[in-house]
């Protein structure tokens, strides 16, 4: 038995995205998005899935707002459709879906749910990648009016901002990997949309402190760890390649004002070269209040010429698993709190999400998800190692509310605390969430592992 507690001015909530859970996906003049295109390209999304209903919260969200209310969360991170508000990405703003958004924000508002906003997680408006999409300049003018609309429109309801969700996902896996939507495999584009996703973060951030607008702004990667396997110099430096590609090149251009020069050579020696106008790492280091993080798995890696793109290789240390096949290792949790804590001091944070994938079903409105429960335990346990540590952490928010379209894996993969039966779309509550609510009240826990 170990106690594990947090402090009670810790925020507490649960985080969905709108490609992800909201359908609608051709109601009341939404524009398409490059996920609507990328699902419906045969092989991209697992049996052929795609969001024209999703969750369907877009007319349910009064009963996804009460399971809230019920779970007792201070805090619902969701994201905004880009496209339900700019149709063609810019220009003429889409009003029904503007009251959309409204009506949803009001919900929460009225249960005492305090909003928390993604502005871009990931469905572009196809009608800006018909335009070269983030690999053109002109996006990032077009994230910027969007940006400033919304703040302007939702002054006084919303006061926590995301501009970006995951930008390695959105630059890396969706331009260099090709895993995500637009699915290119080209080194030299993702990073140069990685730099205009860095813009355009630290523009919409001006813009927000330009408008004086009331509330905090941040922006979410996603991070990971790799521990090296041996002291061997080669280990140790693959291993920093690999943590350096999601944290210190999203975060040294914000916090220091500059990319990491070890990373900028490596690039430059798989030929990739930075283009970089004057102004933008101006732009880009604008002071932010807070740093989301979200954090799902790490591992033991070590050196291997040729391997990948930093010469180095996962190893299999037979840790446990999630149902998506990624390692469970809050280790890693706590190793990279702790290093973005070093690098650039006690920077408020908030876990934007964590959580685990498995697809218990329900059986007699019930659904046993005991390993998604040891799952929080572990990463909670390291979180509050991390904040015992130093770490500045402001707040926890797991992913996800609800079982929802996990991008290539479709409804294969289960991440919520809620269970959606995608043929009726019943929702049912999962032990993890009865836990989850247990633990938001007490403000503590029992580590029972
Ligand atoms: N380390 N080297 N990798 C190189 C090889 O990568 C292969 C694949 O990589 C990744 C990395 C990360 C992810 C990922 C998924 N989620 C879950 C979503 N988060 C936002 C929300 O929408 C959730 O659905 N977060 N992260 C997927 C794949």
């Amino acid at each position: 038995m170990a106690i594990i507690e947090f402090p009670k001015d810790m925020k507490w909530g649960a985080a969905t995205a709108s490609y992800q859970v909201e359908g609608g996906a051709f109601e009341d003049g939404r524009g398409a998005s490059i996920w609507d295109t990328f699902s419906r390209t045969p092989g991209k999304v697992l049996n052929g899935d795609n969001g024209d209903v999703a969750c369907d919260t877009y007319h349910r969200y009064e009963e996804d707002i009460k399971l809230m209310k019920e779970l007792g969360i201070d805090s619902y991170r969701f994201s905004v459709a880009w496209p339900r508000i700019f149709p063609n990405g810019r220009g003429e703003v889409n009003q029904p879906g503007v009251d959309f958004y409204h009506r949803f924000v009001d919900t929460l508002l009225e249960n005492g749910i305090e909003p928390m906003c993604t502005l871009y997680h990931w469905d572009l408006p196809q009608a800006l990648q018909d335009e070269g999409g983030w690999a053109n300049r002109s996006t990032i003018d077009a994230f910027v009016e969007y940006s400033e609309f919304m703040f302007k429109e939702f002054q006084g309801k919303i006061k926590n901002w995301i501009t970006l969700n995951e930008p390695w996902c959105v630059s890396f896996l969706s331009n260099f990997i090709g895993e995500h939507a637009p699915g290119n495999k080209d080194l030299q584009l993702a990073t140069d949309i990685s730099h205009h996703l860095m813009v355009a973060h630290g523009r919409s951030v001006k813009a927000f402190r330009t408008l004086k607008i009331d509330g905090q702004i941040g922006y979410a990667p996603n991070v990971t760890w790799k521990e090296p396997f041996s002291n061997k110099q080669e280990d140790i430096d693959a291993c920093k390649r690999e943590v350096g590609w999601f944290v210190e090149w999203f975060m040294d251009p914000v916090f220091k004002g500059s990319y990491p020069q070890f990373m900028v050579d490596w690039f430059e020696s798989k030929g990739v070269k930075m283009n970089i106008q004057d102004g933008d790492l101006q732009d880009i280091s604008q002071p932010i209040d807070f740093l989301g993080i979200n954090y799902y798995t790490g591992n033991v890696a070590r050196y291997k010429e040729n391997s990948g793109l930093f010469d180095s290789e996962d190893l299999d240390m037979n840790y446990e698993r999630t149902d998506i096949g990624w390692p469970i290792y809050p280790e890693g949790f706590y190793k990279v709190l702790t290093y973005i804590t070093e690098l650039y001091g006690q920077v408020p944070i908030y876990i934007t999400e964590n959580g685990a994938c498995y697809n218990d079903e329900a059986e007699n409105g019930r659904v046993k998800d005991q390993r998604r429960i040891t799952y929080l335990q572990l990463h909670l346990a390291a979180l509050k190692r991390s904040m015992d540590s130093g770490v500045n952490i402001k707040g926890y928010l797991t992913w996800s509310l609800m079982d929802n379209f996990e991008w290539a894996f479709g409804y294969s993969m289960r991440f919520g605390i809620v269970h959606v039966d995608f043929r009726t779309l019943v929702r049912t509550k999962k032990d993890s969430y009865y836990w989850y609510k247990q633990t938001l009240e007490n403000g503590w826990f029992d580590l029972t592992y």
